[in-house]
C-alpha cells in the first residue's frame, strides 16, 4: 500500500503509523484522514502485528489538527466538513488492538483529540497538549469535547475547551490525558518497550477489553455524527471564518463583534 501524507513499518510485531507533514505541523487534510484509516484497517487485522503506535514526524508536532492552510469554510476531503473526522475517530477505536499515542510535540486541536482517543498515551517533556477550537473557529463537537470530559472529568475538559491554554507533559500525566511522560530522548525506546509488552498479551483478551471500555460511550458517536451536521454550519458563518483567517493573517481573532 503506497501513502502519500504517512509512514507504515511494522517493528518486531508494532505497527508505526506516522503521519509525514512536518512542514505543516503534522496537521492533516482529506488524503491524510483517508490513509490513516487505511493504515489503521491495515495494521487492525495483520495477524503479525499486536499494537499499534500513532505518531507524528519531526521534533515539532504529533499532529495539530485540520491544515487550516486548505480551509475554507470547510477541508478538501470527503465527508460533512470535508474531512472524514467521524470515520477516523471510529477507526482508532474499532481496531482489536491499542493504539497508542507518541507524542513529542504539539498534540494541538484535532490532534490533542486523536491522542486523547487512542488507547494509551505516552509523551515526552517537549510535549505541549491543548484544544484551540474557540480560538480558531472550530470546535470538535463529539469525542473530543465529550470523550475528552471521561479522559479528565467534566472541570478540566471545560477549561481545555473554553480557555485554550497548553499544558505540559507532566501536566497531561497529572490529568489523566496521558499514562507517561518520558525524557525526549528515551520516547521511541519506551513507546516501543509498551507496544512489545501488549505483543505478549492474549490479543482476543485485548480486543475484548477494548471493545468493553468502548461500548460504555458508544453513543457518543451519535453526539460527533449530529454535532458535524451544526460544526458545517457553524464553518459557514463570518464568525468561524474570523478565526481561520486570523491564524492565516498571523493576528490575534476579533470574536467579540459575533457576540449574540
Ligand atoms: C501548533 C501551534 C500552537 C504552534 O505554534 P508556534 O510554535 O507559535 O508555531 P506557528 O508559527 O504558529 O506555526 C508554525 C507553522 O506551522 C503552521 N501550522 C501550524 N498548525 C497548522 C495547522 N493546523 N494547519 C496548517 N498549518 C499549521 C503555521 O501556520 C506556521 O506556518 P508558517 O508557514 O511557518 O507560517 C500553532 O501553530 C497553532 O495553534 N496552530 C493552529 C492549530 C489549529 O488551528 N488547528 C486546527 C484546530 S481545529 C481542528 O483541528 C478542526 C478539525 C478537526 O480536527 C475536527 C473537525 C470536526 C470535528 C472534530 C475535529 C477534531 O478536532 O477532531
Amino acid at each position: 500500500m503506497q501513502f502519500q501524507d504517512i509512514t507504515y513499518e511494522i517493528r518486531n510485531g508494532v505497527a508505526w503509523i506516522v503521519i509525514n507533514r512536518p512542514d505543516k505541523m503534522n496537521a492533516f487534510r482529506g488524503t491524510t484522514c483517508d490513509e490513516l484509516i487505511k493504515a489503521l484497517y491495515k495494521a487492525g487485522y495483520d495477524k503479525q502485528v499486536g499494537a499499534i503506535v500513532l505518531a507524528g514526524a519531526g521534533d515539532r508536532a504529533f499532529c495539530t489538527g485540520g491544515d487550516q492552510s486548505a480551509h475554507d469554510g470547510g477541508y478538501d476531503g470527503r465527508g460533512t466538513i470535508g474531512l472524514p473526522m467521524e470515520e477516523l475517530h471510529a477507526a482508532i477505536r474499532d481496531v482489536p488492538k491499542p493504539v497508542i499515542a507518541r507524542v513529542q510535540g504539539f498534540a494541538i486541536g484535532g490532534g490533542n483529540v486523536l491522542a486523547t482517543l487512542c488507547d494509551l498515551t505516552i509523551c515526552s517533556e517537549k510535549a505541549v497538549f491543548g484544544q484551540v477550537g474557540p480560538k480558531m473557529g472550530s470546535v470538535d463537537p463529539g469525542y473530543g469535547t465529550a470523550y475528552l470530559a471521561r479522559v479528565v472529568g467534566e472541570k478540566r475538559a471545560r477549561e481545555m475547551w473554553y480557555l485554550c491554554r497548553r499544558y505540559s507533559g507532566q501536566e497531561a500525566v497529572a490529568m489523566g490525558l496521558a499514562n507517561l511522560c518520558v525524557p525526549h530522548a528515551e520516547l521511541d525506546a519506551e513507546v516501543q518497550r509498551w507496544g512489545e509488552e501488549l505483543c505478549e498479551r492474549s490479543p482476543t483478551a485485548l480486543a475484548i477489553a477494548k471493545r468493553s471500555f468502548n461500548m460504555d460511550t458508544a453513543h457518543q458517536a451519535g453526539i460527533a455524527g449530529m454535532g458535524m451536521l451544526a460544526l458545517k454550519l457553524y464553518y459557514d458563518t463570518d464568525e468561524s471564518k474570523e478565526g481561520v483567517n486570523a491564524l492565516k493573517d498571523k493576528r490575534k481573532p476579533d470574536f467579540r463583534k459575533y457576540a449574540k
